[in-house]
């Protein structure tokens, strides 16, 4: 009888979050490109878990084809299949409906983001001029850093395809949020899952500008010296990890955990589950700067509507203002990189 009811509880929980439910849902084709990556791969097993992702394509230059028959074992739905060199790329992309890209080189210590552009601005030009030809109609996730430049650069080339929508390009900053919401739960002693607190600006050092006076629910113990210390250790989240690892790579499970956090608001966005609202790095008129961070509605059609940045506090107002400079920086720099390759 217990066990009776224990086992009815739980598919009555399991189908009452939202977005997943309907039977109705359409069929949705992901594609990870540098699947077999440390992000790519945890990332593939959470997508492959996903119960709206009906079809699984995991794209690298090397490697998929092992980590494709693992994860395809996985008692899930999705239908996963391995792709491998630049002439399985078109097949990888063709009919998808999200495109997560991971691909490209990660930090060493003592190097910033900006030190990964040389390598990592080629590898999703490339990409993303295959996304022109074999998905134009994608929702794009780009991970690979940085992303302050490759989205700049991903809307350069599907400008110049004549297939850029700047309601489907997204740059992925689920993962500042996602320390923001770890680290201000931990302070404020309340229970992560029903923390929220939104990041605007970009995905790097300053340009991460997290909003605690917007965090939710609010606390009033913790003082001003906390949300200084508390912003800064989101903003060098990314190097705490780089540094801990020593040499072997950045964030890979807790970006895993952040891009399917995101692909699946995407996904319910798609399927017009109502009121899915994140924060990400798109085009923008937030603020003067063409792409921004903040949060976003997701709806049948990619970005249904970017949001405001709400009210700030003077030392956010600050934070603000200190991050415009860099953040243009590297946004010209990512427009010049696609004109000029
Ligand atoms: N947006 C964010 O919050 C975060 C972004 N990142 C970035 O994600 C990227 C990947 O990081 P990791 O997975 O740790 O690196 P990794 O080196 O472990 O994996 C990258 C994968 O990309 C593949 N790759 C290289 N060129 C490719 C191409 N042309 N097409 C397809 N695949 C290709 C490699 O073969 C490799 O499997 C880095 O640029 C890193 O900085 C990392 C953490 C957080
Ligand atoms: O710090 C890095 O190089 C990787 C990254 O973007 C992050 O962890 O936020």
């Amino acid at each position: 009888m217990r066990s009776a009811l224990l086992k009815s509880t739980s598919e009555l929980l399991r189908r009452s979050r939202r977005g997943y439910s309907s039977s109705a849902n359409p069929e949705r084709k992901v594609a990870i490109l540098g699947a077999a990556g440390g992000i790519g791969q945890p990332l593939a097993l959470l997508m492959k878990i996903n119960p709206l992702v009906s079809s699984l394509s995991l794209f690298d230059i090397a490697g998929t084809p092992g980590v494709a028959a693992d994860v395809s074992h996985i008692n899930s739905p999705a239908l996963v299949k391995g792709f491998m060199g630049d002439d399985q790329l078109g097949e990888a992309l063709e009919g998808s409906d999200v495109v997560i890209i991971p691909a490209g080189v990660p930090r060493k210590p003592g190097m910033t983001r900006d030190d990964l552009f040389n390598i990592n601005a080629g590898i999703v030009k490339g990409l993303c001029t295959a996304i022109a030809k074999y998905c134009p109609n994608a929702l794009v996730n780009m991970i690979s850093n940085p992303v302050n430049s490759t989205v700049p650069i991903a809307a350069e080339v599907f400008k110049k395809a004549g297939t850029y929508d700047e309601k489907k390009l997204f740059g992925v900053t689920t993962l500042d949020v996602v320390r923001a919401k770890t680290f201000y739960a931990g302070k404020a002693g309340l229970p992560v899952s029903e923390v929220n607190v939104p990041v605007v600006g970009g995905h790097a050092g300053v340009t991460i500008l997290p909003l605690f006076s917007q965090a939710t629910p609010a606390s009033n113990s913790l003082s001003q010296e906390d949300i200084v210390a508390l912003t800064k250790r989101t903003q060098d989240g990314g190097t705490e990890v780089v540094e801990a690892k020593a040499g072997k790579g950045s964030a890979t499970l807790s970006m895993a955990y952040a891009g399917a956090v995101f692909a699946d608001a995407c996904l319910k966005g798609l399927n017009g589950v109502p009121d899915i609202v994140e924060c990400s790095y798109v085009q923008s008129t937030v603020t003067e700067l063409p792409f921004f961070a903040s949060k976003v509605r997701l709806g049948k059609n990619g970005v249904e509507e970017v949001l405001g940045l709400g009210e700030l506090n003077d030392f956010e107002k600050q934070g603000l203002e200190n991050l415009k400079g860099e953040l243009k920086d590297s946004i010209e720099k990512g427009i010049k990189f696609a004109h000029g390759n």
